[in-house]
């Protein structure tokens, strides 16, 4: 809190935070509820500073950008600098590297993590890939993703059900993507529900993807409220939104991104759940997926490891999805994610 130990407290208190926010739909939704619950544990009101991007200004595909960090980078350097106090990011987002002079100041409790499909009138992906191929249309149904991992578990999927479908890379912001599906470009797009269910749309989806189809990214459903690692009085606020079981979910499965050595564009499944819980002593359980984007290949193993949420979960957690990584390269994981094309 640079300068601003000589007011009083009550003038402190009036002082507005600067909450940054990209512009997306979507990330003012997440941005504003976060926003509330800060304003709630600081006792101060928030301000949302929007800050472009360049992954909100680039017509390029995510996979030639670099995918790492590009929705992120703007926003740390904001905090950086200080033109804001603190920044909600979507956790899948994030990559996988801790940044220098910056803390993970709050992890909130995590949305549905699954994938769903907005499809053609109302149809499951079964019933989708069915209706394409009969009634004389006779072709593939057209799925759109813009994400490696979406493709490679769609492919896998319907390889073996003898299901016909095409995935077709696109990109683009919730509206645009379900504009697609409305347009009649596409038979369907795959998108996180924890996106549709914060713009207030989950009602469109027309499939919520088991996880037998589909493992979610890495942190996919959750966010992260970070700040200047100077800014102690203010992270020590922001921890009352963490949620511990949503952290140690996130760590596990962010720790078995990063020890397979690829960033979060890298066709990659993980999620990470609690067994047998019972009261803060408990067991997780990591399932993790690599797979080439065709769905030739798919490689998927889980491991379980102890979790005491009292205790220091963090390095239980990471240690499981490190465990984890070394098993599914043992099995040939790297060789499969070397085939990243798009
Ligand atoms: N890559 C963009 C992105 N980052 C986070 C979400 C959704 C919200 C979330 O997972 O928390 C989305 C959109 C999507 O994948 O459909």
């Amino acid at each position: 809190m640079n300068g601003q130990l000589s007011t009083t407290p009550g003038e402190l208190k009036q002082q507005p935070l600067k909450l940054g926010t990209r512009r997306s739909a979507l990330a003012m939704a997440q941005s504003g509820m976060v926003a509330e619950q800060v304003s709630k544990v600081t006792g101060r009101p928030v301000e949302l500073v929007e800050i472009t991007t360049y992954g909100d200004t680039s017509r390029e595909h995510l996979s030639q950008i670099g995918g790492t960090g590009v929705f992120v980078s703007a926003l740390r350097d904001a905090l950086l600098d200080g033109r804001i106090d603190l920044a909600v990011h979507s956790l899948k987002d994030l990559p996988t590297a801790a940044p220098e002079n910056l803390l993970l100041a709050a992890v909130p409790e995590r949305e549905d993590v699954r994938d769903a499909l907005v499809a053609r009138d109302g149809l499951t992906l079964d019933e989708l890939a069915e209706k394409c191929s009969a009634h004389g249309e006779d072709r593939p149904a057209r799925i759109g993703t813009g994400s490696s991992r979406r493709m490679a578990q769609l492919n896998a999927y319907a390889a073996a059900r003898g299901l016909a479908i095409e995935t077709v890379p696109i990109r683009g912001n919730v509206d645009t993507r379900i504009g697609y599906v409305r347009s009649g470009e596409l038979d369907a797009v795959v998108l996180a529900a924890a996106g549709l269910s914060r713009l207030g749309r989950l009602g469109e989806a027309t499939q919520l993807l088991g996880f037998d189809l589909m493992l979610p990214a890495p942190g996919q459903g959750a966010l992260a409220v970070e700040c200047a690692a100077h800014d102690t009085r203010l992270a020590a606020a922001l921890a009352a939104l963490d949620h511990a079981p949503t952290r140690a979910a996130v760590v596990a499965e962010r720790a078995l991104l990063a020890a397979l050595e690829v960033g979060c564009s890298a066709p990659v499944g993980a999620l990470a759940t609690r067994v047998g819980v019972q009261g803060p002593a408990t067991e997780l359980r990591l399932e993790g997926v690599v797979g080439t984007p065709d769905g030739t290949t798919l490689l998927q193993m889980s491991a379980t490891g102890p979790l005491s949420l009292d205790g220091s979960f963090e390095q239980q957690a990471s240690a499981l999805g490190r465990t984890l990584a070394a098993r599914m390269l043992a099995e040939g994981a790297a060789g499969l994610m070397g085939e990243r094309v798009l």
